[in-house]
């Protein structure tokens, strides 16, 4: 017995000794790093304790402290921000290669196949390969183009239904939602799954309803903190309980999305030799069946693209909107130019088409000006260094979480005049654009991560816009004035408005043209 326990302690302190030498090696061979400036961390949360509801305002109070170079530590993790033209070059230009993965977090893992999908999957051949088919069959100007009659007949759909409403009080964000999730369900998948209940061999497949909440559930999942994003050794614990949401949602959306696969799938064997790719899922089957790619797409593969298609495609562009509408209703004298213009290029007789964007310059700046103070990524989607770099005699390791303020950037004194007024003017006859080249404004990010959709995205947002501004005169319930307006946002997978914008539309254009046949 005594030798027993003479045994046990000689192994536990063998044991610290051991373990307190490898500590001191560990110690003696680790680099010390020159880490940028920023707050003292928490033992266990590290700076969580200093991000609010808001995290990129949070952020954004913190780097006017530290400056455009920050380090902070969520939980374990070491995160850097840039929030300067400079730095956002640094990271997605200069060392775009170095800052093109993504850091592992619990909805890429849950919610998209393991990291399926093109916004999570890491960098490497997998990525590169999903990227090139995206961009060379789904996002090229003859493929986005074929699509054009689904967006014309989906914003004359959003231009009747408010119609419809017209005089009354109305959300606008369910219209615009709406008609973003038609556009891009038609694109995606082939059909609109708002409209009716799918039964499949007398299974309910989904219901408009369960369809909304699917979508809905979606990005608010992918835009939580889980807990255990930061802390990982408390993730088993589910505390907030989103991996459980998270597992249910995946499963929901997995039996959709088979349907879906199944449905396009039979299509092709009925086909054949005569099948002609009609929506983005027939290319992705494609792509997923060429015996040519380097790295061979699964059939989870296709699910998760479809899936990222989705959520990419709809909420952005609806938020954005959204936030035009409501900047421009606390400014009639922008509203009046905007009508201007419309009235000018297109006249009172007919409705905007997407060949008249190019001639609406107003209508261009107000949606860069909304861009501008409402990026619906303030501080895009996170990176995550591959190897230790370093900026400005600053040490940024390899496997840091790097964050790039845009909306900081946005609101930079020294880039923009009264960064706080909403003022389209700042862009007529300046040469910025939102298409990455410029670091002043980068609401689709830049390099080699930068979003993929982002012409499809612009074309959907000019021409609701326009629309919008032109088939209708605006104005807020009764008894609220412009100042009453709130303009607050929530951070999310986007940033949309925190309270629902609520109009009163009143049409202005001859009756004929919005019960028209699309
Ligand atoms: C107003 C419209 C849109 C905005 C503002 C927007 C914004 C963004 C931003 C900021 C990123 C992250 C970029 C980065 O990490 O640097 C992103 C990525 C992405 N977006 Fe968009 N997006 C829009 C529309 C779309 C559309 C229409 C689609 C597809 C139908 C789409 C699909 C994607 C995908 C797949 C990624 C991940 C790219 C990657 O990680 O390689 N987006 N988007």
């Amino acid at each position: 017995m005594e030798f027993l326990l003479w045994v046990s302690y000689l192994t536990i302190t063998l044991a610290t000794i051991l373990l307190f030498l490898r500590t001191l090696i560990l110690r003696h061979n680790r680099r010390v790093y020159n880490l940028p400036p920023g707050p003292k961390p928490w033992p266990i949360i590290g700076n969580l304790n200093l991000m609010g509801s808001l995290p990129h305002r949070s952020i954004h109070s913190l780097s006017k402290k530290y400056g455009p170079l920050m380090h902070l530590r969520f939980g374990s993790f070491p995160v850097v921000v840039g929030s300067s033209v400079e730095m956002a070059k640094f990271f997605l230009k200069t060392h775009d290669v170095v800052f093109a993965d993504r850091p592992k977090t619990a909805a890429g893992k849950h919610t998209t196949y393991n990291y399926s999908d093109i916004t999570w999957s890491p960098y490497g051949a997998y990525w590169r390969q999903a990227r090139k088919v995206c961009l060379a069959e789904l996002f090229s100007a003859k493929r986005i183009e074929s699509y054009e009659h689904i967006r014309r007949e989906e914003v004359r759909a959003l231009l009747r239904d408010l119609h419809a409403a017209s005089g009354r009080v109305v959300a606008l964000k369910d219209y615009l939602s709406a008609a973003s999730l038609n556009v891009i369900s038609r694109m995606v998948l082939g059909k609109k799954y708002l409209e009716r209940e799918v039964v499949h061999e007398g299974e309910v497949v989904t219901t408009p309803e369960r369809f909304r909440w699917m979508i809905d559930e979606l990005f608010l999942l992918n835009g939580v903190l889980d807990i255990g994003d930061s802390i990982p050794w408390l993730g088993w614990l589910d505390l907030q309980g989103y991996i459980r949401r998270m597992k249910k949602l995946s499963k929901m959306f997995d039996q959709f999305l088979e349907y879906v696969l199944d449905e396009h799938e039979n299509r092709m064997c009925r086909e054949g030799e005569s099948f002609v790719a009609k929506d983005m899922v027939d290319v992705l089957l494609n792509a997923a069946s060429d015996p040519s790619l380097e790295v061979k797409f699964s059939r989870d593969s296709v699910k998760a693209f479809t899936q990222d298609l989705i959520a990419g495609g709809t909420e952005s562009s609806s938020a954005t909107v959204d936030w035009a509408i409501a900047e421009l209703l606390r400014k009639p004298e922008v509203f009046a130019k905007a009508t201007e213009e419309l009235d000018r290029v297109v006249g009172r007789g007919r409705w905007v088409t997407e060949k008249d964007i190019p001639s609406l310059p107003y209508i261009d700046a107000i949606m860069k000006e909304t861009m501008r103070m409402h990026p619906i990524a303030p501080m895009l989607a996170p990176r995550l260094s591959r190897e230790d770099t370093s900026v400005d005699g600053y040490d940024i390791p390899a496997g840091t979480r790097v964050l790039v303020g845009v909306w900081s950037i946005g609101r930079d004194p020294k880039l923009w005049d009264a960064p706080e007024e909403f003022m389209p003017e700042r862009f007529i006859g300046s040469k910025i654009d939102v298409k990455g080249q410029d670091f002043e404004l980068l609401p689709f990010g830049s390099g080699r991560r930068m979003c993929p959709g982002y012409s499809l995205g612009l074309r959907v947002i000019q021409v609701s816009l326009a629309n919008l501004l032109h088939g209708f005169a605006w104005r807020l319930p009764d008894g609220m004035t412009k100042e009453q307006l709130s303009m607050e946002e929530i951070f999310g997978l986007s940033t949309p408005r925190k309270f629902p914008l609520e109009v009163v539309v009143e049409p202005k254009l001859p009756a004929d043209l919005y019960v028209s046949a699309c």
